[in-house]
């Protein structure tokens, strides 16, 4: 549930210039995976980097009550599988907090194993659509009983005999995909996954590094995705790179805040998760890519950000959506500081996320002085311009901590303070979000007084 009894108002003011090094943590779709395949793997994985956030230690916990023993000492974790299909049947119900990766990724690799498994989550999670995993999830032989529209909280009943699923995902899903192919891990033969829209690929890439055999191949349906089922999967030592998604907050943050100058070293720009930086430099924004390099097969470099007063607005083009996901709320703050209207279309899947981020953002910038209009899977952005930017409101984070972030960026530049009603999801993905900033130079502080 919520581990957060009290809310934590937080303000952010109009800074001087943001200046230094933003070492962000961990990537968290990768931190999630890193722990899940761990467990899935027979014998001793070791992880650096892990993102301690509190969705990625939710699945600590629940890879735990599965089975595998989890320890960490000095930043290194350790985690001892038990193998494909050697999942144990947790005693208690599984409380994945507020993650829809953890949950959903964490029902497919326990969903052809023949235990019994309840998970919950906080309101945020309890409110978000599972049937988009647990439909694919029944092609295998498990059973799902959850609430009205397949939510939260839900049980799932492993398949005893589960046989391989041939699956083409609906909607632009990562978290789907990957539900499918760690249940396909437990199913006799080939598993076939196929996705029109490239999405993230930390799993295929990863289940290929734990020694699974895994294809994928671009044809005219899209992204075929082949995967064998009942390897053995061998332990890994893996280093998580740091996560692009969290680098967005400083580099957008200096691209709006005057005089500034910040370096966010070794970033991931694996393309299927690039797509706000390319968005950015559209825009004008001065974003270099400094020290590009390959590191664990993915290209990394330092992104260099400095203040962009000349910012335009654009057409984000569709097909940039799922590599950009969750930098939209991020996106549309820049864009209010732009000159002309960002168009975002093709983002549907925003409405599904820890709130409806559309409405969520349109909202809080409306209230802060900014046009936005919106439809069910688009919405437009009328910028300012910089300097011009009212600010001035209190919005809600609703649970969420990209809208909490995204809303103390706006309030660095807009000329009056911005306040967020809750800022504890923050620890969610950013737990040194806070420390971060205000090391840059961010004038962002919790508020004593109720907001
Ligand atoms: O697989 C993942 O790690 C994620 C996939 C995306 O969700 P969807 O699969 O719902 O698009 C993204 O929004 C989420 O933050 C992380
Ligand atoms: C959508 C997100 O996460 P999740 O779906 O894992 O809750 C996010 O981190 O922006």
């Amino acid at each position: 549930m919520s581990r957060h009894a009290t809310p934590v108002p937080m303000t952010a003011r109009k800074s001087g210039p943001l200046t230094g090094e933003a070492q962000v943590p961990g990537d968290k779709s990768i931190s999630h995976r890193s722990l899940i395949l761990g467990a899935l793997a027979v014998g001793e994985t070791t992880i650096t980097g892990l993102l301690d956030g509190e969705d990625v230690l939710d699945t600590a916990a629940a890879m735990r009550a599965f089975g595998a023993e989890i320890t960490e000492a000095g930043g290194v974790w350790t985690v001892h599988g038990v193998g494909t299909g050697g999942f144990a049947e947790p005693a208690d119900v599984i409380d994945c907090g507020n993650s829809g990766t953890g949950v959903r990724l964490i029902m497919g690799s326990m969903a052809t194993t023949p235990i019994t498994a309840t998970f919950t989550g906080d309101a945020s999670l309890r409110s978000r659509p599972m049937g988009r995993v647990t439909d694919p999830l029944a092609a295998f032989g498990a059973r799902a009983h959850g609430r009205q529209g397949g939510r939260l909280p839900l049980t799932l009943v492993g398949a005893a005999d589960p046989v391989p699923v041939r699956y083409a995902v609906p909607v632009p899903s990562a978290q789907v995909k990957s539900a499918v192919l760690l249940a396909g891990l437990n199913a006799p033969g080939e598993t076939v996954v196929i996705e029109r829209e490239a999405t993230r690929d930390h799993t295929e890439r990863m289940l290929a590094g734990f020694g699974a055999r895994i294809t994928t191949e671009t044809t005219n349906e899209g992204r075929v995705i082949t995967l064998t089922g009942q390897p053995e999967l061998s332990p890994q030592t893996i280093t998580v790179p740091r996560d692009p998604s969290s680098a967005a907050f400083p580099v957008c943050a200096a691209l709006v805040t005057e005089g500034s100058d910040v370096l966010v070293p070794n970033i991931g720009l694996n393309p299927t998760r690039a797509g706000l930086f390319e968005t950015l430099r559209d825009m004008g924004a001065d974003l270099t890519y400094e020290n590009l390099r390959e590191e664990g097969g993915e290209p990394v470099a330092d992104l260099r950000a400095r203040f962009s007063p000349d910012l335009r607005g654009i057409e984000v083009p569709p097909e940039r959506a799922a590599s950009m996901i969750d930098e939209y709320p991020v996106l549309s703050v820049v864009a209010a500081f732009a000159e002309g209207r960002t168009v975002m279309r093709g983002v549907k899947e925003l409405r599904v996320k820890e709130s409806d981020r559309i409405d969520a953002m349109a909202q809080g910038l409306r209230a802060a002085g900014v046009e936005v209009e919106e439809g069910e899977d688009w919405w437009i952005v009328t910028g300012r311009g910089f300097g011009d930017v009212p600010g001035g409101v209190t919005v809600e984070s609703r649970l969420d901590h990209r809208i909490a972030m995204s809303f103390l960026i706006l309030g660095l530049a807009s000329n009056r303070p911005v306040t967020v009603d809750d800022a504890a999801p923050i620890a969610t993905s950013f737990p040194v979000f806070e420390p971060l900033m205000t090391g840059l130079g961010a004038d962002i502080a919790r508020q004593t007084e109720p907001a």
